[in-house]
């Protein structure tokens, strides 16, 4: 039995939405078929009735009314193609948003060979319902009426081509049985060979100066060189087969032809049903034929559909939510416990403790602690695996996790932008800035005048590495991004490890800030200048809570180096 799977269905849906587009092309279909009747018929009437009568005006009416009737096949099926493609087009345009979601939802907590080729699987769909492998497929039925046809003008031409036709039936499952897997084999290996080049390209900086440039290449090599040798394989295996199919039609015309004269010969057929038949048969067998000549792309798109099935059962389409009220800055954490995707140790263990507003806390530990895993757990990116956070009472899968993202501003431990301008990254990508927003979360992290420093001020275009920004600016302009639209409460992770002094000292004003407006605060942190302003502390060891209380408190009982720490805090400076 299949197993029910929602993602199946909603592809269904989706696909049956065009249904009355492949009604039309099942009806253009069904006449363009009719009228490549055209073809033999003429064929007959040309052997039988023309050269026996030596009608030269029969020959010329004939041609016409065939000429008339090829042009309305001729723009029937290219009606049909044209159809085809919109049907393709809409496919997709209707599922990309659904499966761009799903893509990010499911890289954002797992390393899922699916949510990596979701858009590309996509469009291996979409390619296919616009190709003409599909509109064969519309034709096929009609496969067994031409034969059907072939064996009304003899059976043993009849035979012949259902003979033929069973043994291109037969390539094509053995070429669908050998082929799969070095097919797949050369996809994957061409798909790995590409990122493994798009991550070296990325940290092309690194890799020329620390001269690791020749060990990249050879590791690029191997995996370029799998992929080519599977792609090799691959194309020799489907190759075999196309050729066998060609050579088989070639021969099979032959024979229908050598077999047809034999019959007229024996005067049980005429010349004419001789030639109408092997166009018939071609006719026949091109729906045949045309599969296994684009099998791969047929295999991709299966593959590919199976994908997105999986991706689609995986990451469930979220349902609307009620819209809840702008939230008030208290953050409820209760016996938290998160298992970070792919593992099965908790990274995070039954952490309770509660933020209220104003509130700013420096969250403290060792390296390890779980400090950046309770971020990505705060800002709704990591699910509890036990007990839950709340968001002015409302835990924080009950908001949409667009609306989220406004209410909690995040700065992550390792930055990256976005290709764009500086205005565009520090509001969010929004395809429209607000300017008037921007400037404000760039005032809040004190980050306005040196972005107006910058060649283009605001306008200036940054890369996802940065571009021409160092690590620090890159840092004000990402702490810019996390304030940007006022989130009531701002996850900073390690916010301070590339500022300077007077970075540092603007971060320290914009928690300040923050503060005075009632919002609230979260610092992971290593330096004790980020966790000047903070009045409470919660301290993490090894997933669990050590300590949470008051930062002079805290200090005091938790830290044995407390006093070191103290003065290098009051000193508002770098370690
Ligand atoms: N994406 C991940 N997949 C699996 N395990 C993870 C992942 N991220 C973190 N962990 C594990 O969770 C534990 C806590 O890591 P986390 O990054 O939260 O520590 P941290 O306190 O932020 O450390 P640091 O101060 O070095 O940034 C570590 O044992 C780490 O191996």
């Amino acid at each position: 039995m299949v197993k029910h799977s929602p993602g199946r269905e909603e592809l269904r849906k989706v696909r049956r939405e065009s249904r009355s587009l492949y009604w039309f092309v099942g009806i253009f279909s069904f006449v363009a078929n009719m009228l490549m009747l055209t073809g033999p018929l003429y064929m007959l009437q040309v052997y039988d009735r023309v050269l026996g009568s030596r009608s030269e005006a029969t020959l010329v009416a004939l041609s016409l009314l065939v000429v008339f009737l090829y042009g309305i096949m001729g723009i029937l099926d290219h009606t049909r193609g044209r159809i085809m493609a919109r049907a393709g087009a809409r496919f997709q345009a209707a599922l990309d948003k659904r499966v761009f979601d799903a893509m990010i939802r499911r890289s954002a907590v797992a390393q899922d060979p699916v949510a990596q080729t979701g858009l590309a699987d996509l469009e291996s769909v979409q390619r296919l319902i616009g190709s003409p492998v599909l509109m064969a497929a519309f034709d096929l039925p009609w496969t067994p009426i031409f034969l059907a046809g072939i064996m009304l003008f003899h059976p043993w031409l009849g035979f012949l081509a259902l003979g033929g036709g069973a043994t291109l039936v037969l390539i094509t499952l053995l070429n669908q049985l050998f082929s799969r897997t070095p097919m797949l084999q050369a996809n994957v290996t061409s798909h790995k060979a590409s990122l493994m080049s798009d991550e070296i390209r990325n940290e092309a900086e690194m890799i020329q100066s620390m001269g690791m440039r020749g060990a990249a290449f050879r590791r690029w090599k191997v995996a370029r060189d799998t992929s080519l040798g599977q792609t090799v394989l691959a194309n020799d295996v489907s190759g075999s087969f196309s050729s066998m199919t060609k050579t088989l039609r070639l021969f099979l015309q032959s024979a229908m032809l050598g077999l047809g004269a034999y019959l007229v010969l024996q005067e049980e057929m005429t010349a004419g049903a001789m030639i109408a038949g092997s166009i018939l048969m071609g006719r026949a067998l091109a729906p045949i034929e045309m599969a296994i000549g684009q099998w791969a792309m047929v295999q991709r798109a299966v593959k590919g559909w199976h994908s997105l099935v999986d991706l689609l059962d995986k990451v469930p389409a979220e349902q609307p939510r009620t819209a809840l009220p702008k939230p008030k800055a208290l953050l409820d954490v209760q016996s938290l416990t998160i298992v970070p995707p792919g593992e099965n140790r908790a990274s995070l263990k039954t952490v309770t403790f509660r933020v209220e507003p104003g509130q700013a806390v420096g969250v403290i530990g060792p390296s390890g602690a779980g400090k950046s895993t309770l971020a990505r757990a705060l800002t709704g990116v990591w699910r509890p695996a036990g007990g839950m956070v709340r968001l002015d009472g409302a835990a924080l899968d009950q908001y949409a996790p667009d609306v989220l993202g406004t209410h909690i501003g995040y700065l992550p431990q390792r930055v990256t932008l976005f290709d764009g301008t500086v205005a565009e990254n520090i509001a969010r990508l929004s395809p429209e800035p607000d300017p008037e927003k921007v400037v404000a979360a760039a005032k809040k992290a004190a980050a306005h005048d040196m972005i107006l420093r910058l060649p283009d001020g605001y306008d200036t275009k940054v890369t996802a590495g940065g571009g021409r920004l160092s690590g620090g600016q890159m840092q004000r302009i990402a702490l810019a991004r996390a304030l940007y639209d006022d989130p009531v409460i701002v996850i900073l992770d390690e916010p301070n490890s590339n500022l300077d002094n007077e970075g540092s000292q603007a971060l320290n004003h914009a928690i300040r800030s923050l503060k005075a407006e009632g919002r609230s605060c979260l610092i992971m942190a290593h330096r004790p200048a980020a966790i000047q302003e903070c009045d409470t502390l919660l301290m993490l060891d090894q997933g669990t809570r050590a300590a949470f209380g008051p930062k002079e408190k805290v200090l005091r009982e938790m830290v044995a180096n407390h006093e070191e720490l103290q003065r290098s805090a009051a000193m508002g400076g770098v370690r």
